[in-house]
């Protein structure tokens, strides 16, 4: 396997990954962390040292209980106080200065999992974003989504509680083995005995939740992308009645979750139950060799008490170090996704030294244009095309002929991948993208409304407009009748109850958008062939005002708006076949002229 396949998003889908392409995913991973990390590095230094000294101070108790005993109790007996207070006062400094850095440091990691988690949603909204339309049209999403919410959770999920444990933990096991050796050798060495089941059972666990923990995290992606799939298609659902298919489906998802879960708990059944009763066993031979000892007289008594207190909670964070390695797992899966993500460059890139283009006539020029999308099948043979600024052309053909395809191109959706498109004699590759936004706006069929007012979705086409302004625009396409007529006038959200506007007003807002950002070239895509027909000759009025004093390119599905174009351009299977004024194409027996034809025919 070539290692291409792994970077980005490519490797996603695999799980067959060969030794060089998993260091490569793992360095990836290791990178985006450490970016992450760098400017929290004072504040991860300084918890470091604070968790060091409130672990130590915590460690400290059972031995200062040990001196209490074995020093501090002969002395009060012999009427000499100091030792036993020494060691009372010694016992209350050490836990509150513990409890205190312990705070400190919840805090201070807080912090730090705050910053790094706003830090990667950042990241990952803002490059999701700028990824082209290609990225978006194979990434599902489904997908996407996960990466911004179940990624983020599994991360933040490591970040606020894992790390915290497993840096205590693994500094208090050490300090107990430090104690428990300078203090009682022999205990010392029951605990390294009983290391070697530990270590046995942490492994066992390990290799088999790996895979597991793997599934269920497949298996919750599953059931998201199901989730979203449907609910994104919910008009096709209720109108294919696929709901009960559906159902199944999703059954059959979440079963396959449950069951995965249910591994995972059942592994956690044998797990659990393993470390306590190797403490359990650790504890009692501490103690019972210890008895010996101190019936001996190699021990004294508030040793035997220090070791058995420091075996027990040897074991404590064990339990806790198990689940960090389960949200480690997870965390580590989705940075590298979300690595993946963050590593993917958008298909169409900005220039790195950009041509400003203060006004733009429209004039637009493709020279020797070919194209294919990713799957590498040409859609657009080599074509040379020119449009004159200020010329409107209506875009003709029959489905997938790739009138879509080259409006895409127009407006820098995708590069060609041979050829040059211009505009004004530019390269559009080389344009800065604020002017290439600003000259060219494509008005897609879906015409999207966000959340927000029907004010703020005109506003799109130029943030910081004038309520003037708007009204303006709305006025232009005749829009401001209706948007006047709803509840709260322009102020009415699109999104609440009775701010729901038809597919035509859709449009109307739309247009309006588009003629306050005022481009030099305006692309659209028409898809109004389901209006009523008055809606359509208000859509269509709309469209004259909007068309006027700018290049339009018009993928037209009606004959009416055919007949106001200035110039025709008929594509079948990528190719460009006919081309001319709407009435000379009429007049031929082409393409066009049978098109006309049936057209005329299906409005009697
Ligand atoms: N993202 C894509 N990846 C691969 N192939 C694509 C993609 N989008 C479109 N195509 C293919 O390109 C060809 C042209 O599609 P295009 O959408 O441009 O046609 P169209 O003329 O606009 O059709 P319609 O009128 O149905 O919208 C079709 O064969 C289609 O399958």
């Amino acid at each position: 396997m070539s290692q291409a396949t792994v970077s980005g998003v490519g490797g996603e889908e695999r799980n067959d990954f060969t030794a060089a392409e998993s260091r490569q995913i793992r360095e990836r991973s290791t990178r985006l962390l450490g970016s992450l990390l760098r400017p929290e590095r004072t504040r991860l230094l300084i918890g470091l040292v604070v968790v060091v000294i409130s672990t130590a101070a915590q460690v400290a108790g059972p031995a200062l209980i040990a001196f209490g005993i074995d020093s501090g109790l002969p002395a009060l007996l012999s009427n000499d106080w100091m030792p036993l207070g020494l060691a009372g006062v010694a016992y209350l400094l050490t836990g509150v200065v513990g409890a205190v850095l312990m705070a400190w440091f919840t805090v201070l990691t807080a912090r730090i999992s705050q910053a790094v988690l706003l830090d990667l949603r950042k990241r990952v909204f803002v490059q999701t974003q700028k990824l082209s339309l290609e990225f978006h049209e194979t990434y599902t999403s489904g997908r996407i989504i996960s990466r911004q919410t179940s990624d983020l959770d599994a991360i933040r999920e490591l970040l606020d509680s894992g790390i915290n444990q497993l840096v205590q933990g693994l500094l208090s096991m050490l300090f107990i083995g430090i104690a428990l050796f300078s203090l009682d050798w022999a205990s010392g060495v029951i605990l390294v005995v009983a290391l070697v089941p530990l270590v046995i059972l942490t492994r066992w666990f390990q290799l088999r939740s790996q895979t597991l923990f793997r599934l269920t995290r497949t298996t919750s992606a599953k059931l998201i992308v199901k989730f979203v799939e449907t609910m994104t298609g919910i008009r096709a659902v209720k109108a294919f009645r696929t709901e009960k298919s559906n159902n199944a489906e999703f059954e059959g998802l979440v079963e396959g979750y449950r069951s995965a879960n249910a591994r995972v708990i059942r592994l956690f059944g044998i797990f659990d139950p393993g470390l306590v009763l190797i403490g359990n066993v650790t504890v009692a031979v501490v103690l019972l060799v210890g008895a010996f000892r101190v019936i001996d007289g190699h021990v004294a008594i508030g040793v035997l008490l220090a070791a058995v207190l420091y075996t027990r909670r040897f074991f404590d964070p064990m339990e806790e170090m198990a689940m960090f390695y389960n949200s480690y797992q997870s965390a580590a899966a989705a940075l590298e996704k979300i690595s993946g993500v963050l590593e993917e460059k958008p298909s169409v890139p900005d220039p790195t030294s950009p041509i400003d283009l203060w006004s733009s006539k429209g004039e637009l020029t493709f020279d020797d244009v070919e194209f294919s999308y990713q799957n590498g099948r040409v859609v657009l043979p080599s074509f040379t095309l020119h449009i004159p600024a200020g010329q409107t052309i209506a875009l003709v053909g029959s489905t997938g002929a790739g009138k879509s395809t080259l409006a895409k191109l127009m407006s820098r959706f995708y590069d060609p991948t041979q050829g040059i498109l211009t505009l004004d004699g530019i390269d559009l590759r080389q344009l800065h993208p604020k002017d290439l936004r600003r000259a060219i706006v494509m008005v897609t069929q879906e015409a999207y409304l966000f959340s927000g007012t029907v004010a703020d979705n005109i506003a799109i086409g130029k943030p910081g407009a004038s309520r003037d302004e708007i009204v303006a625009a709305a006025k232009a396409v005749g829009a401001d009748a209706f948007i006047e007529g709803l509840p709260n006038g322009y102020e009415t959200d699109v999104n609440k109850r009775g701010g729901r506007v038809s597919a035509g007003q859709r449009q109307l807002i739309s247009f309006a958008r588009a003629f306050l950002a005022d481009p030099a070239v305006l692309i659209l895509d028409e898809a109004t062939a389901s209006l009523d027909i008055p809606s359509e000759r208000l859509v269509q009025d709309a469209l004259q005002t909007l068309l006027s004093d700018r290049t339009a390119v018009i993928i037209a599905h009606r004959l009416s708006t055919v007949a106001i174009a200035d110039r025709v351009l008929v594509m079948e299977q990528g190719r460009i076949i006919e081309d001319g004024t709407p009435a000379d194409l009429i007049a031929g027996t082409g393409r066009f002229s049978q098109l006309h034809a049936s057209w005329r025919e299906s409005l009697v």
